[in-house]
């Protein structure tokens, strides 16, 4: 297991914090929602109790990308978040930037600019090579210590995150403990297993769908959403050229992949048995075997909520990713809000993606468990890879 901030002596060291704070933007200047940061409050808060000198590293968006900024909107809303002052720097490794680490108060933050403004971050590097980058060779000689704490980055072999390990003594913060203790151990939480897989990454799904059921962790697979509608055509229902258009354009190998797996798993694998389209503005729900249809299926309808709904009703435990129709349109909603509804009356249930946590926020579900901050992070935890950013921690 890493080293966590329980070994970490924080009083007066300067310690950098690698945070995902990557968050929507409604325009450069303002989060439209501050989830991420959120998450990470505990550990900042602890750090600056401990009078730590909070040096925050992180990133925005992907260059070229349009949510791809600076950070000064995440320091001002920190700020407001935090009870300890926090500021922030237009630069990251430069002269400036080292001197503002070096002169931070004890049981203060300071939030550095975007990490990927830098080419450099944005290039994935052996951790050896990542630790003779500008931004590490620069940084670390200010700072005492480094603590990863970005979960949802960790599968990113990127300097800020496998570079730092290599110079300085290095901790997981609490949002990465708490993500490795309970994504690490799904193999061990109470059976029957029931993956639920809808959304739209049709190939990352049908990847978790063969290893979970390779590895026996699923007594049980679920598919929902275009995931869904991948399986359904590789059971030869005919859903209609919209639908079957929808999945290739996702992934063209996704049906063949969905058929292998039928063959192999199909006593494990369940499919939805109706589909909600929409015809003069209305939902319309038709079953699988009254298809073909003009329409693409948007949701699952309500015969298969209720077929799922009984599968969850005897799980021990519930993983889920992915929403099972376009649930930003109120016609379809209703089938991810069942879903999700019926796995919150497990014991156990477990919420990885990115987009399906906040679609989850939207739709006001909540009491899971866990809901993983990460998307393919967690996606990579589960189907059994290593994070990059985590063979490089300190034990
Ligand atoms: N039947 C469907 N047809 C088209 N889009 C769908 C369907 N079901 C789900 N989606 C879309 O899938 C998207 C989210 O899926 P995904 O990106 O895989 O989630 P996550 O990031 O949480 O893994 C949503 O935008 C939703 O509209
Ligand atoms: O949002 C993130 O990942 P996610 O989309 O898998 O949840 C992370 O911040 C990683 O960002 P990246 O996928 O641009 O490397």
């Amino acid at each position: 297991m890493v080293r966590t901030l329980d070994s970490l002596d924080a009083a007066g060291a300067a310690v950098g914090v690698r945070v995902d704070i990557n968050s929507p933007l409604t325009d450069a200047a303002t989060l439209a929602d501050d989830a991420r940061l959120r998450a990470h409050i505990e550990t900042l808060t602890e750090l600056a109790a401990a009078d730590a000198r909070t040096v925050v590293i992180a990133h925005q968006g992907r260059p070229g990308g349009d949510e791809f900024g600076t950070l000064e909107p995440h320091a001002e809303r920190l700020d407001e978040l935090l009870d300890a002052p926090v500021e922030y720097c237009d630069a990251t490794f430069s002269a400036d930037a080292r001197s503002r680490v070096r002169g931070l108060a004890p049981g203060g933050l300071l939030v550095l600019e975007n990490t990927r403004f830098y080419s450099e971050e944005y290039m994935q590097w052996e951790p050896s090579e990542a630790a003779d980058t500008h931004l590490v060779a620069k940084l670390a000689p200010v700072l005492d210590a480094y603590v990863n704490d970005a979960f949802a980055a960790a599968h990113r072999s990127q300097p800020s995150l496998v570079g730092f390990p290599q110079r300085l003594p290095s901790y997981a913060g609490r949002v990465m403990e708490t993500e490795l203790e309970v994504l690490g151990s799904i193999g061990g939480s109470p059976e029957p297993r029931v993956y639920v897989l809808g959304g739209a990454k049709v190939a990352d799904s049908i990847d978790v769908a063969r290893s979970v059921l390779e590895r026996g962790l699923a007594d049980a697979v679920v598919t929902a959403g275009i995931v869904g509608n991948a399986f359904l055509l590789a059971d030869g229902v005919t859903l209609g050229a919209a639908s079957a258009e929808i999945v290739n354009d996702r992934s063209p190998e996704a049906v063949k992949q969905a058929g292998e797996l039928l063959d192999e798993f199909g006593h494990r694998l369940y499919l939805p048995r109706d589909v909600a389209v929409e015809r003069d503005g209305e939902r319309v729900e038709i079953d699988t075997e009254s298809l073909p249809a003009a329409e693409p299926a948007m949701d699952i309808g309500a015969r298969t909520v209720s077929a799922y709904a009984d599968i969850l009703e005897d799980a021990g435990t519930v993983i889920l990713n992915g929403p099972a129709g376009v649930f930003e349109n109120d016609l379809f909603s209703f089938g991810t809000r069942e879903l999700y509804e019926a796995a919150l009356r497990t014991d156990h249930s477990i919420v990885g993606g990115g987009d399906t946590a906040a679609a989850l926020r939207s739709l006001g579900l909540e009491g899971f468990t866990h809901v993983s901050t990460g998307g393919g992070a967690a996606l990579r935890m589960l189907t059994g890879g290593t994070l990059p950013a985590v063979e490089v921690l300190d034990d």
